[in-house]
């Protein structure tokens, strides 16, 4: 079946599991409404089952487990307008299930281990993002979830998480270079925090991407140390630290942007929006709008949450530049 769309946008979605993809994908739906986004997890291509990789002695994580020739060949047809029958992998039972149809849509997002892994697959994507969570966020945001949702002990998280460490330092981290934008997320720099719960966020933004213009703080191009609490900003102790400045990221020029701490009151949020250029917003506060219609999500109150809002605005940007694009005649 071909389905009439003037373009269908590709936005890859990667990281480790576990590391606030799915609240990512939450905000996303925001922008592009769930009727016109279709999200499709990349563990429908393990090749293998659970059983099968326990047999193998392979990982999830390592291409050996993952159909790439298949997961190419339906994406490519996603992208030109034909709907698949894609597989699924079951979680509860670690089996395949039987396939499902997938029809093409406005937005089709690939997210999981290796949207950016395989170069054809690299190729389709319009507009790829990379979660780069710290080992030390990524054990406590585990702990938090595993140990209170999962019941699993600490012990059982730290030797989940080192059992993965060499295929996701060999398959999964490399894939940062590749994305157009990366999010980290690591400790604070601002007290010591053995626990996490402060963090420091810094979204690196690829320079000269099609379509994407990264975000700024005050001044383009100039490196800016802010401090905005004050008057206009209610914080406590230890407050929050701001940075913006060009860099280097694995061999590609970036633009840095970074926030270490916790906003107090998500209400003045619009103080710090009203400093930062190029956000792809539509209008005055919708930024912090977003931020505010879903207080309840992790990270809403940190640099987590506004850098996914604002990532989320600029895929909308590069969105809404491909299709008014795609709709341009060719000049002869
Ligand atoms: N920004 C954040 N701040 C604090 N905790 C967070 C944040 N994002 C995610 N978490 C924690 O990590 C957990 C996993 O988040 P989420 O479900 O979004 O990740 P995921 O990558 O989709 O995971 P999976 O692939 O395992 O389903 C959440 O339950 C929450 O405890
Ligand atoms: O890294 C993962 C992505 O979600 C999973 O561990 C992988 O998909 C295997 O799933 P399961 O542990 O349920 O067999």
């Amino acid at each position: 079946m071909t389905t009439q769309l003037d373009r269908v946008v590709l936005i890859g979605v990667a990281g480790d599991s576990g590391c606030g993809k799915s609240t990512f994908l939450r905000r996303l739906t925001d922008l592009f409404g769930e009727e016109f986004m279709t999200v499709i997890c990349l563990d429908d291509y393990h090749s293998l089952d659970r059983q099968g990789r326990k047999a193998a002695g392979v990982t999830a994580l390592d291409p050996r487990a993952n159909n790439f020739d298949l997961m190419y060949e339906q994406i490519k047809a996603l992208k030109s307008g034909q709907s698949i029958m894609k597989p699924i992998y079951n979680h509860e039972t670690g089996l395949l299930d039987p396939p499902e149809k997938v029809d093409p849509n406005k937005v089709v997002v690939i997210e999981g281990l290796h949207p950016l892994y395989d170069e054809r697959v690299r190729e389709l994507v319009d507009f790829g993002v990379y979660l780069d969570i710290s080992e030390e966020v990524k054990i406590n945001w585990k702990i938090q979830r595993d140990m209170a949702e999962r019941g699993h002990t600490y012990e059982d998280i730290l030797a989940s998480i080192n059992a993965r460490k060499p295929d996701f330092t060999a398959y999964i981290e490399p894939q940062k270079q590749h994305a157009d934008v990366v999010i980290q997320v690591l400790p604070t720099r601002l007290i010591e925090d053995k626990e996490s719960k402060l963090l420091r966020v810094r979204l690196v933004q690829k320079e000269g991407v099609k379509f994407f213009e990264p975000a700024y703080l005050f001044d383009e191009g100039s490196t800016i140390d802010w401090r905005p609490c004050g008057r206009k900003l209610t914080c406590t102790y230890p407050g929050i630290k701001m940075y913006y400045g060009p860099d280097n990221f694995m061999g590609n020029e970036v633009s840095l942007l970074e926030v270490d701490g916790r906003f107090e009151n998500l209400e003045e949020m619009v103080y710090v929006e009203n400093h930062l250029s190029k956000t792809g917003t539509k209008y005055y506060g919708e930024m912090t709008e977003l931020l505010l219609k879903h207080k309840d999500y992790p990270g809403t109150d940190n640099g987590t949450g506004l850098f996914q809002v604002l990532v989320g605005l600029k895929m909308r940007e590069v969105y809404e530049q491909l299709t008014t694009e795609a709709k341009v005649p060719a000049s002869v």
